[in-house]
């Protein structure tokens, strides 16, 4: 058996963690055969119930796993760590958006930055899911400055996922059949899931589906409006989805992504045309694909008017938010 994997889990004692610890264990994340340590981090108030997620993850016996950090302290969370996934943080509850927990949250990510840039592993991959997931991303790349651009990602992959769910409900496709949707731009209300390359059951959707005016409008406003259904439903934000999702995002990134199809990813956008002109230096959601180990950017897709304004919406969004947390840093 090869190494163990290390992988970084903060905010363990939350909703995520609880659902994520076992995926990981199960190897859902990185394979069937690959071993794995976990770091499990969360803050001193969360300390006991930390301690009691490590217990039961001994309980489970998983043969996968072959050992647990589980700790308070953020230096040695970060040590030695091959793969961070980022939940720590406050969720939003019902009613607000997203970006209303950017005060807490931005602090957290500058503050994490550093620790893992000093204690991970070279060539760290490092997934942001805490919310404004964007925007936290953006933060911690930009005061890590030793970890490569690339290593740091968002999570819209549970956005991507959700694309994939309506079309399936729609069409009656199972979901396994439905490829290619793409998510745009923040992972808030104003992202832009698009079906305009995407197949069902191996049609264009638009074809599989055939009312472009649901698409256009509900099937948009529905997966925009995902998460704040779910808080709504369960008084508590998206967690299994959620977590399922970090495991297909980390899978897909470092074993790659099936061949011919591609996934959403939240990544610093390289500027130009390769990156659809979205401004360079945005932590955007585009198109992905992967191969070992490194994600490009799909390229040559045909973006219609409507496509572009909605992109661009985004975008702005996102710009907004990097100038707040800019801000709210700058006070700190
Ligand atoms: N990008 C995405 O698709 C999604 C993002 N989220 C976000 O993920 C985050 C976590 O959600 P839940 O697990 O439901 O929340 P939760 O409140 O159940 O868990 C968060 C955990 O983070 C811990 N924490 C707070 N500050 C910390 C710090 N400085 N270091 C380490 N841990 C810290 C808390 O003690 C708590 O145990 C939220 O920001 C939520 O909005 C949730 C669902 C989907
Ligand atoms: O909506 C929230 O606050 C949690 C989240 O990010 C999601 O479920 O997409």
């Amino acid at each position: 058996m090869a190494a163990p994997v290390h992988v970084m889990i903060t905010g363990a004692a939350g909703q995520i963690g609880y659902a994520l610890a076992p995926m990981v264990c199960r190897g859902a994340m990185l394979g069937p055969d690959v071993p794995v340590v976990l770091h499990l981090l969360d803050i001193p108030p969360a300390e006991t119930a930390l301690k009691g997620v490590a217990m039961e993850l001994v309980d489970a016996a998983y043969p996968l796993l072959k050992g647990i950090v589980a700790t308070t302290d953020v230096a040695e969370a970060c040590k030695g760590v091959d793969v961070a996934v980022m939940v720590g943080g406050f969720p939003r509850g019902p009613g607000m958006e997203r970006k209303e927990v950017m005060g807490k949250n931005v602090a957290i990510y500058k503050g994490q930055a550093s620790a893992l840039e000093e204690h991970a592993n070279p060539g760290c991959k490092v997934l942001v899911v805490a919310n404004p997931a964007n925007t936290n991303a953006l933060i911690l790349s930009n005061y890590a400055p030793k970890i490569p651009k690339e290593n740091v990602t968002c999570l819209t992959r549970l956005d991507h996922n959700r694309a994939l769910g309506q079309v399936s409900e729609k069409t009656g496709v199972p979901v396994s059949d439905v490829k290619n949707c793409i998510i745009w731009g923040n992972h808030s209300s104003t992202q832009y899931p698009d079906v305009n390359h995407g197949t069902a059951g191996g049609k264009p959707i638009r074809e599989a589906i055939g009312d472009d005016a649901y698409l256009d409008g509900e099937f948009i406003a529905t997966v925009q409006q995902r998460g704040a259904a779910i808080i709504a439903a369960r008084k508590l934000s998206s967690a299994l989805s959620a977590a399922s999702s970090v495991c297909d995002h980390i899978r897909d990134w470092v074993n790659g992504t099936p061949p011919g199809t591609w996934v959403s990813m939240g990544v610093v956008s390289p500027g130009g045309e390769a990156a659809y002109g979205v401004e360079e230096g945005l932590m955007y959601s585009f198109p992905v694909t992967c191969v070992d180990g490194k994600w490009s950017i799909v390229q040559g897709l045909t973006i219609d008017e409507r496509s572009r304004a909605l992109m661009d919406a985004t975008a702005a969004e996102l710009k907004e938010e990097k100038a707040m947390a800019e801000e709210l840093i700058a006070a700190m």
